[in-house]
């Protein structure tokens, strides 16, 4: 896996620091609240499982999974829910953990999908946030790192369902994927 590796974009030390302060700063934000937050599978389950470890405060957990890039680097633009929540968000504060937001496309899918379902509020938090991606605008109220525009894996992000192991953010070498 190490050889497909161009460069350790983002290490584990600075993953485990990020991650820490936006567990501390949900914990404040939502303290007194009742908070479920759903991760976005696959990309974001290492992410979601080491920032709830990081909030101190009560909360629930679902998980949806919804996929847009197949085998591919680009999004289709079609967004498929595989596997929706086991349980209603009606009159809850959710928070949705995603690994990245590229093109936008899957969150705001995502967003207008849950939105509809008359929860008491709806926040974002992603690991990544590439811009130069963006194909739509999405407001994201917390965010780890801005990433430039190389495809990425690692920390639970994969290319063709590779990589994903890996424990820290690496840009994947160009042969990898144009071969
Ligand atoms: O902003 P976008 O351009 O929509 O890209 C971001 C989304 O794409 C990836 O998921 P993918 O559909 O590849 O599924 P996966 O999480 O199972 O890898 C990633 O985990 C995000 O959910
Ligand atoms: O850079 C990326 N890497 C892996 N999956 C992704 N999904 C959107 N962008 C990316
Ligand atoms: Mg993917």
């Amino acid at each position: 896996m190490k050889e497909d590796i161009r460069e350790v974009l983002i290490n584990e030390e600075q993953l485990k620091n990020k991650v820490m302060k936006l567990g501390k700063q949900i914990s404040k934000d939502y303290e007194g609240e009742s908070l479920t937050v759903i991760c976005i599978l696959k990309g974001a389950v290492m992410f979601m499982t080491e920032l709830i470890k990081n909030i101190e405060i009560p909360i629930e957990i679902d998980f949806m999974d919804v996929s847009s890039y197949g085998n591919q680097t680009t999004s289709s633009g079609v967004v498929k829910i595989i596997k929706d929540l086991d349980s209603s968000i009606e009159g809850k504060n959710i928070l949705i953990v995603e690994d990245i937001i590229d093109s936008g496309l899957t969150l705001n899918y995502l967003m207008k999908i849950l939105k509809s379902r008359s929860p008491k509020s709806v926040e974002i938090c992603s690991l990544l946030d590439k811009p130069e991606g963006r194909n739509v605008d999405m407001e994201v109220k917390y965010v780890g790192f801005i990433v430039p525009d190389a495809f990425l894996v690692g920390y639970g992000l994969d290319f063709a369902e590779k990589y994903r192991n890996l424990p820290y953010i690496g840009i994947l070498k160009e042969e990898i994927y144009l071969s």
